[in-house]
């Protein structure tokens, strides 16, 4: 594959930066792109022309503002190959997984959110007054502004867009920088821009690093209106620093530590195949990944047994092949970090019931970062790798002898995402769900997504939530007036 330059764009022209740095394939350590790192200025030049372009794009009538949402996620489905390439060059994530969820995704959330704007209804209340007349409230919402939007390497474009696209849709213009690892769907997806004929300054790129680059230029930026941000739990709390002096509003996504329930009486079937693809889709690198388990102790033996035959399925192969179902982690300083928790899990008294290691092939892979699908077992619920994100194909398997302990246990993290509980008994199935202190509980499936609902999680996975009338709260700011009748 040519080597491409994938460059910032601001203003609806691509410009090049003041470096450029490397970006290689994970699969095989094949050097893809040469990234332009944005300059402060260029920073500063994306959010001028953000701010010049917000009058105009605010002002536009909805149905045609969200005519362009249309047209770019048509331009996604248009070049649908070439985002698929990149993705998968970039993360070396499955082609089956990135054809199914991550691109697909891409077109869809600029389509939701556009059906969502132009269907929006608007808060009023008729009020009582005091000499018996009647006032009437309604809360007129006004795009937030210039929102700067900064995005991680799991999902790229899924997670780019699902920000960037409620913020055009309602009314916002845009700066937004990519993950250094994984910036060249973002670059495609402002090429679409330009095709679309999407007005300059709207939807701006930039690329580059977190501190001491675009990502801490963003965050600093005294004309930016507010910050959406999907990362890790460390990094939001930088951001919220950053932007502490402004009190700037801020949307976080962030990290989880999330727990799959398994009573005695699901599906057991149904609950193995479940928890397999929830430990292990997209190599562990969904932040809604579960990491520990937690099983009845009357089907713990069978369950782990089973777990782990599913993970020895699993087909560590390239990326562009269909019949791979997981490929490498996204990078090889990931791959360390996580290889230190499987070394740490080893420490802390785990029991290695699959995996453990790096695999060899005995071909190019062995230049990628690939990492063994791993199970552990008999850890103690205080062990740090019960704690702590590892956000690689990894799980704990604990049993739990009643509901409560199983719910104590699961609630027992910092982190507060999402949770799958496996029943078949709905009762059940609400009440230990209703009882999980996460943004997204999950009932015999997981990582099912209707756009329209709050997404998002509590503690340290995040502040705020997103997705239908949710995104229209951050990203709007109502007026609320009151009219005397
Ligand atoms: N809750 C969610 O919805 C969700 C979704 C996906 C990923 N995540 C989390 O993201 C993490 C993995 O992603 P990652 O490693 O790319 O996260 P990260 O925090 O390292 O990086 C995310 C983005 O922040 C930028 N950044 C880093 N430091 C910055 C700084 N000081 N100022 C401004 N920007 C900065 C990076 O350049 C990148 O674009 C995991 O913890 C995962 O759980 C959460
Ligand atoms: O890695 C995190 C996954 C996030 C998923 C979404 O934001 C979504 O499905 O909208």
């Amino acid at each position: 594959m040519s080597v491409r330059h994938l460059r910032n764009f601001i203003g609806g022209r691509f410009h090049d930066g003041i470096r450029t740095f490397a970006k290689h394939n994970p699969a095989d350590g094949a050097l893809i792109a040469q990234v332009h790192e944005a300059s402060r200025d260029q920073v500063d030049a994306a959010v001028a022309a953000a701010r010049a372009a917000l009058p105009g794009w605010a002002a536009l009538p909805v149905g045609e503002r969200t005519a362009y949402l249309y047209a770019l996620a048509d331009g996604i489905e248009r070049r649908f190959d070439e985002f698929l390439q990149a993705e998968i060059a970039d993360t070396g994530k499955p082609v089956g997984w990135a054809s199914q969820i991550d691109i697909p995704r891409g077109a869809a959330n600029f389509r939701s959110f556009a059906e969502i704007a132009r269907t929006l209804d608007m808060e009023s209340f008729m009020t009582d007054t005091p000499d018996g007349r009647q006032a009437l409230n309604y809360a007129y919402r006004k795009p937030l502004g210039v929102v700067g939007v900064i995005s991680p390497w799991n999902l790229p474009l899924l997670l780019f867009t699902w920000k960037v696209a409620p913020a055009l849709a309602f009314g916002n213009t845009v700066v937004a920088k990519p993950s250094e690892v994984t910036p060249t769907t973002a670059t495609l997806l402002a090429e679409v821009a330009e095709e679309i004929g999407l007005p300059p300054g709207v939807f701006n790129v930039v690329h580059g690093f977190g501190p001491n680059s675009a990502g801490e230029f963003i965050t600093t930026h005294p004309d930016i209106d507010g910050i959406t941000f999907t990362g890790e739990t460390a990094t939001g709390s930088t951001i919220m620093k950053a932007v502490a002096p402004g009190v700037k509003p801020v949307s976080f996504e962030l990290g989880g530590k999330n727990a799959a329930l398994v009573f005695d009486d699901a599906d057991f079937d149904a609950a193995v195949a479940g928890v397999a693809r929830s430990v292990f889709a997209n190599c562990g690198q969904v932040c809604l990944c579960t990491e520990r388990v937690y099983v009845h102790r009357p089907i713990f033996d069978k369950f782990v047994s089973a777990l782990k035959i599913e993970a020895e399925k699993l087909v560590l192969g390239w990326p562009m092949d269909p019949a791979t179902t997981m490929g490498p982690l996204v990078s090889h300083e990931h791959r360390s970090k996580v290889q230190s928790y499987l070394k740490l899990a080893v420490e802390e008294g785990a029991t290695v019931v699959t995996g453990g290691g790096v695999p060899t092939f005995g071909d190019a892979r062995d230049e990628g970062a690939y990492i063994q699908p791993t199970i552990w077992t008999g850890l103690p619920e205080t062990a740090r790798c019960i704690k702590e994100e590892v956000f690689g194909p990894v799980c704990h398997i604990a049993p739990f002898d009643t509901e409560e302990d199983a719910i104590r246990m699961a609630n027992d993290t910092r982190y507060g995402l999402a949770a799958a509980v496996w029943t078949t008994n709905l009762t059940r199935g609400h009440r230990v769900a209703q009882a999980m202190n996460v943004g997204l509980a999950w009932v015999n499936c997981w990582f099912l997504r209707d756009l329209r609902t709050p997404f998002g999680g509590s503690g340290l996975s995040g502040i705020g939530r997103e997705g239908g009338r949710h995104s229209l709260h951050f990203y709007t700011e109502p007026t609320n007036v009151c009219v005397k009748l």
